[in-house]
């Protein structure tokens, strides 16, 4: 029987992030193992993810190991994952969604909330977001993996940083000291896992399509083509949550200003079975309620630079 290779970068998020996939294939009865591969996103720490002037940053090193033959297939957090894949990738897989929600640790001490806080964060999106609700606070730049984040919190005097409520769950690493920002508007597809494949590796995708969640699959295809169609190529703090309830999608989306300072809010249902152009109809009302001008002004700031969170 063919093995499987699941390319991994070597953060302890990405390993469990493989290992579960590794797990969920071989209870289905077939074979797979892990192939270590690098990330330039988890080696360049000293600047801010936006600065990089790369899309996909933490995918692209496993898009080219697959690419050149040395992994079948590669398991991403799906917000990582650029809206357009490389030519001969494809979405083989989007497992069950974990919570979506994003948190703060904080030291213990929230008294900063009411006056002048500093919080850390490298997302355009959790800054805008955080900027606009404490417009008194500070936001400090903070990069890399989950692991490192949290020592760098504890090394510095700010108040909080802000995480992924699924990145910490996964690796067991939620600190007491936390709340849960349930008033910000998650990265489209946080909390969400996507397996890619080799389009021509008939054998590995139908395995895979074992493992696909509808529901999650079709709540981050409307959230991405949300982003895709309101950012277009540019990356932009903007924010993206489907859910699904008695086969109707609820969707809340937001754009805003790099300073936190202007927010553009749709929030829309349709049924489930119209979700195939639902994202872009969301993105659109955006655009035409004031989101195309302020596009071109993020574009100028930001141009030419681009990834995604
Ligand atoms: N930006 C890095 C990243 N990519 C995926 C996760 C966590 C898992 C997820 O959101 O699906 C994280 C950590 C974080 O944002 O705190």
């Amino acid at each position: 029987m063919k093995t499987i290779r699941i390319g991994t970068r070597d953060s302890e998020l990405a390993l469990w992030q493989a290992n579960t996939v590794k797990s969920k294939i071989e209870s289905l009865g077939y074979k797979a193992e892990l192939v270590p591969v690098k990330s330039t996103g988890d080696i360049i720490l000293d600047k801010p993810l936006y600065e990089l002037g790369i899309t996909g940053i933490f995918t692209k090193t496993l898009d080219v190991a697959m690419l050149a033959g040395k992994a079948d297939i590669a398991v991403h957090s799906m917000k990582d994952v650029p809206t357009l894949l490389p030519k001969g990738i494809v979405k083989a897989a989007v497992l069950k969604r974990a919570p979506s929600e994003d948190i703060l640790v904080h030291k213990g001490n929230t008294a900063f909330f009411e006056g002048n806080g500093t919080i850390a964060t490298g997302s355009l999106r959790r800054k805008a977001q955080w900027l606009h609700k404490y417009p008194q606070h500070q936001v400090e730049d903070l990069r890399g993996n989950v692991n490192t984040r949290l020592q760098k919190l504890e090394d510095n005097s700010w108040d909080g940083a802000i995480f992924a409520k699924a990145g910490l769950e996964r690796i067991e690493l939620t600190p007491e000291n936390h709340t849960v920002l349930d008033w910000m508007i998650p990265a489209p597809a946080q909390g969400a896992m996507l397996v890619v494949a080799m389009e021509n590796d008939t054998y590995t995708k139908n395995i895979l399509a074992k493992l696909n969640d509808e529901d999650t699959d079709i709540c981050t295809h409307v959230e991405r083509d949300f982003l895709r169609t309101l950012e277009g190529g540019c990356t932009a703090p903007i924010g993206a949550l489907a859910t699904i309830e008695n086969n109707v999608i609820n969707f809340k989306g937001g754009l805003f200003s790099l300073d936190g300072k202007q927010k553009l809010i749709v929030e829309n249902s349709i049924a489930k079975e119209s979700f195939s152009n639902f994202g872009n109809i969301c993105a659109t009302n955006v655009l035409n309620n004031g989101g195309s001008e302020l596009m071109k002004k993020i574009r100028e700031v930001l141009k030419p630079k681009s990834t995604n969170e």
